[in-house]
């Protein structure tokens, strides 16, 4: 069931409730002659006058289906508990109406406002949750993105690390010959393959385009030498077509003592520049 219905039958069972008790009260039973107290009428006017602005603000919210309807149902029987309430501060109510009636819905009405709210909070929470995810997630590969590593790295910064910048070759080209389509693939797919290889304090993010950048917490040359010729290796099974192979280029930079992290960035972009210029699909230091 769509939301809109539901919220026309509501607001409709509202009104139409809100009638009915009333009308119902007057024919059936006299006004109190005495025993009238200013106070509680005004006490009970002014809560269920509040209830009232809930139940209205609740049809005015934009809500997931089933919290609309717990909130709705919930603030439906409070208000009719409310109502008897407020009308036996004028108009004799026989004991039984009190008693059963008017409690049973005002209890049950707070109840299932409550549960309403409880599910209003889950979802808040899970909205939250999700929106955070985003944030930080690459829409297309759904790798880490460039506020992330930034954020990572500026995090981390006080540790010795290096960092790689990773950029598809030709992929123009790629675009160009197999369409736009077969490009967002080959994205994905390199972005897939090389943030698995990177676990624990390492990681691996999409910065740009076709630009990717990795952060990658040690100093030795033997590792980074290792890893590095490993990623070449590894673009080079990325699906492109029968008559075309992928290549990256590389160009990284190890973080000196005083080195910020833009020098870092700077550093390993001109070593990204030296492998576009020395023929592509290989790593270069600076
Ligand atoms: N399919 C696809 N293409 C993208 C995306 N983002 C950027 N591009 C394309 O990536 C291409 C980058 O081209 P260039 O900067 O000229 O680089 P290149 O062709 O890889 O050449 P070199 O880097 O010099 O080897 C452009 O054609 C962009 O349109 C994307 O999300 N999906």
């Amino acid at each position: 069931m769509y939301i809109k219905p539901l919220k026309q039958l509501f607001t409709v069972l509202f009104v139409v409730m809100i009638a009915v008790v009333i009308v119902g009260y007057l024919s059936e039973y006299h006004v109190l002659e005495q025993d009238i107290y200013f106070n509680g009428v005004a006490t009970d006017a002014i809560n269920l006058l509040i209830v009232i602005c809930i139940f209205w603000l609740v049809q005015l919210s934009h809500l997931v289906i089933k919290t609309y309807f717990f909130l709705s149902l919930g603030l439906w029987l409070w208000t009719t508990g409310l109502l008897f309430d407020l009308l036996d501060e004028v108009l004799f109510q026989p004991k039984w109406i009190g008693i059963y009636v008017e409690d049973m819905f005002r209890t049950s009405g707070m109840l299932v406002t409550g549960y309403g709210l409880f599910l209003a909070m889950q979802n808040l929470a899970q909205a939250h949750q999700q929106l955070s995810k985003e944030l930080i997630t690459d829409d297309l590969t759904k790798v880490a993105n460039r506020r992330y590593f930034y954020q990572y790295v500026k995090n981390n910064e006080s540790k010795p690390y290096s960092i790689f910048i990773v950029d598809i070759d030709h992929f123009k080209s790629i675009n160009d010959e197999f369409g736009h389509d077969i490009g967002d693939h080959v994205l994905k797919e390199l972005a897939v393959l090389f943030a698995s290889e990177f676990k624990g304090d390492a990681i691996f993010a999409r910065i740009g385009g076709e630009e990717f950048a990795i952060y990658y917490p040690s100093t030795c040359m033997a590792d980074i030498t290792a890893i590095t010729q490993r990623l070449l290796t590894l673009a080079s099974t990325v699906d492109v077509a029968a008559t075309r192979k992928l290549s990256v280029s590389i160009g990284g930079s190890i973080k000196q003592a005083d080195d910020s992290l833009i020098e870092v960035m700077k550093r390993a972009d001109q070593a990204l520049y030296k492998a576009k210029n020395s023929g592509r699909g290989r790593f270069e230091i600076t």
